[in-house]
């Protein structure tokens, strides 16, 4: 069916949520890592992109989080941008796991194969694939270039978080040698490791999330630069692969109540792909027992399901002014 929304009743609906949303108080900040424990719990920020490049931005959405596992998303968007989505398909697979991010099971259940680029053994196994293989420094400038061409402007790394994460992530290196006993591993594994380490500890906006959801949502465009930055025929790849696996254990639940592909971090960021009509992005620490951001899933929820919206519902939508 036809259906038409005007961006003012975007607006209207995200101040909203954000305010029905704003004095929950459900869930608490991922503390395995110790820096992102100290995080104040009380930001809140909500950012919508348009097709057209317009963005709406309530609450801390210039506030620069630790992007952690959203960075799968971009990192798997550039391997698909190196290899192309066969590749990518037979070297790491698109699999759901429905086990934590953190499985070590479900590599030995998925016979041997890290399943996605979405959780953290196919995310590690995304860091080996980047070219040019064997060179860190370039390997690194080419992940923080593809996450800047993707948000539209340039993350920063949080060096205080890398080091914590790399202090503290044994069962990460667990992954990864594991990986490279299975052949998995297409790169040195301790580099593989400490690229995807580098990569989660990046600071990054809501606004900036926003864009880049708003970016696989345009096919590859970046609706605010106006930039190709990877080939339309990519966006449904790395679409099917957020909403099968975006939220672990809950991705399910998520899907059937929330019907918009979203992916989260335990830094509190959440960044969810509307294909044709927007992105949007939710940043706020306390997290559920899945480590999934509880205020933006309840405000993306709540957006969704006040407009209508959702990949199930078969409508053409057109926003209008
Ligand atoms: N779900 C996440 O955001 C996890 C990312 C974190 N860097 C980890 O590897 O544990």
């Amino acid at each position: 069916m036809e259906k038409k929304i005007s961006i003012s009743q975007i607006k209207e609906v995200a101040q909203e949520a954000y305010n029905e949303v704003k004095g929950s108080t459900g869930g608490k900040n991922a503390d395995y890592i110790p820096y992102l424990a100290n995080i104040d719990s009380k930001l809140f920020g909500l950012s919508i992109c348009l097709m057209n490049g317009q963005t709406i931005n309530i609450g801390d959405t210039d506030y620069r989080f630790g992007i952690e596992s959203v960075s799968k998303v971009h990192t798997a968007i550039l391997i698909l941008r190196q290899y192309g989505a066969q590749k990518v398909l037979d070297m790491i697979g698109a699999d759901a796991t429905g086990l934590p991010f953190n499985s070590i099971i479900a590599i030995l259940l998925e016979n041997d194969h890290p399943s996605t680029p979405l959780v953290n053994a196919g995310a590690i196994s995304a860091c080996s694939m980047v070219q040019p293989v064997g060179n860190s420094d370039k390997k690194w400038d080419a992940i923080v270039q593809n996450v800047t061409e993707l948000c539209g402007s340039a993350p920063q790394l949080i060096d205080e978080l890398y080091k914590s994460e790399t202090a503290t992530n044994f069962n990460n290196r667990s992954i990864a040698w594991l990986l490279k006993n299975y052949n998995r591993i297409y790169d040195d594994p301790d580099m593989a490791l400490d690229l995807y380490t580098r990569q989660c500890s990046l600071g990054i906006t809501a606004q900036q999330l926003g864009i880049a959801a708003g970016t696989i949502a345009n096919n590859g465009v970046n609706p605010v630069t106006k930039q190709t930055v990877f080939e339309a025929s990519l966006a449904p790849k790395i679409t099917s692969m957020i909403s099968t696996v975006g939220f672990y254990e809950h991705s399910g639940d998520w899907m059937y109540t929330a019907g918009i592909p979203a992916k989260s971090g335990v830094g509190g960021g959440v960044m969810a792909v509307l294909p044709g009509v927007m992105g949007v992005s939710a940043f706020a620490p306390p997290l559920d027992e899945a480590g999934n951001s509880v205020k933006a899933q309840s405000a993306i929820k709540f957006i969704m399901n006040k407009l209508g919206l959702g990949v199930f519902n078969g409508d053409n939508v057109t926003i209008t002014e």
